[in-house]
């Protein structure tokens, strides 16, 4: 089966959450259910990039990886958009564990894929008010209990962080889940600067002052906190 695929690039460091810093490739699927009001992928779902998608079957996915980095990778991040609305991604990834290559994705959590167990590394990011989505609790406490019960490798959360608000709902979630490993990322609520040097001072500070709030706070103890190292390197820049 084919599918929508936006961008394909690596090797680069995995720049958030359970596995940051790992080598990894990505493939960045098109299309998603959410619409994110500080989304800093709005190109997979906006329209602004539709003529832009390639409809790839997953044999056509692994040669293009292999073309830009064959020899130089052993992890494939698999991100969007939201992947998860990709039933036939599955053929994709049963394609990368017969080459022996470890899978990451990146989902929001607002669909399920029976796909999901043979995933390495899944983290789901449910989406804080500030995003102006709203997480349906029933889909993600199966989407947990069937990973749990089911899925080989491992799975986290990985909340990101804008203000106060978005922290109390991190710390619903926690509750919510206290079992499974909580991740909090920095906001970039300036996904447009292209100044670097300014990006990284004004991010830099975003961090500090969510460091201290965590500190603070007694409901969130055993959590991580965390930047988008990429942008902390790289700014705003695509396809790093
Ligand atoms: C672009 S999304 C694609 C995967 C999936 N749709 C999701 O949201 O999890 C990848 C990750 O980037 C995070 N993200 C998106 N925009 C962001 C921003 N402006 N600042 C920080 N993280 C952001 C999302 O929360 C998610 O964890
Ligand atoms: N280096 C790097 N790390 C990332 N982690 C999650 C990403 C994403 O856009 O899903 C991403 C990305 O686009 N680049
Ligand atoms: S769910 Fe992910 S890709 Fe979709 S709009 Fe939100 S951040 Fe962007
Ligand atoms: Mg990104």
């Amino acid at each position: 089966m084919k599918l929508p695929i936006l961008e394909i690039f690596g090797p680069t460091i995995q720049g958030e959450g359970m596995v940051i810093g790992q080598k990894t490739m990505f493939v960045r699927t098109a299309g998603c259910d959410y619409a994110c009001s500080w989304c800093d992928s709005k190109f997979t779902w906006d329209g602004s990039e539709k003529e832009k998608i390639n409809l790839m079957e997953p044999e056509k996915i692994w040669q293009e990886l292999n073309q830009q980095a064959g020899g130089r990778f052993a992890h494939v991040t698999i991100s969007g958009g939201n992947p998860a609305l990709l039933s036939g991604l599955g053929a994709f990834v049963d394609l990368l564990q017969a080459n022996q290559i470890k899978i990451a994705l990146e989902t929001q959590g607002s669909k399920w894929q029976p796909w999901f167990v043979n995933i390495d590394e899944l983290t789901l990011s449910p989406k804080p008010p500030s995003s102006k989505m709203k997480t349906n609790f029933a889909i993600l406490d199966n989407m947990i209990a069937s990973l749990k019960e089911k899925q080989k490798g491992s799975c986290s959360l990985k909340i990101v962080i804008f203000d106060l608000t978005d922290l109390e709902y991190a710390k619903r979630v926690h509750l919510r889940y206290p079992d499974v490993p909580l991740f909090l990322q920095v906001g970039n609520d300036q996904t447009e600067n292209v100044d670097d040097d300014k990006l990284l001072h004004y991010l830099l500070n975003r961090y500090d002052w969510l460091v201290q709030k965590v500190m603070e706070s007694k409901a969130l103890k055993n959590v991580r906190v965390l930047p988008q190292l990429h942008t902390y390197l790289w700014g705003n820049k695509r396809g790093v």
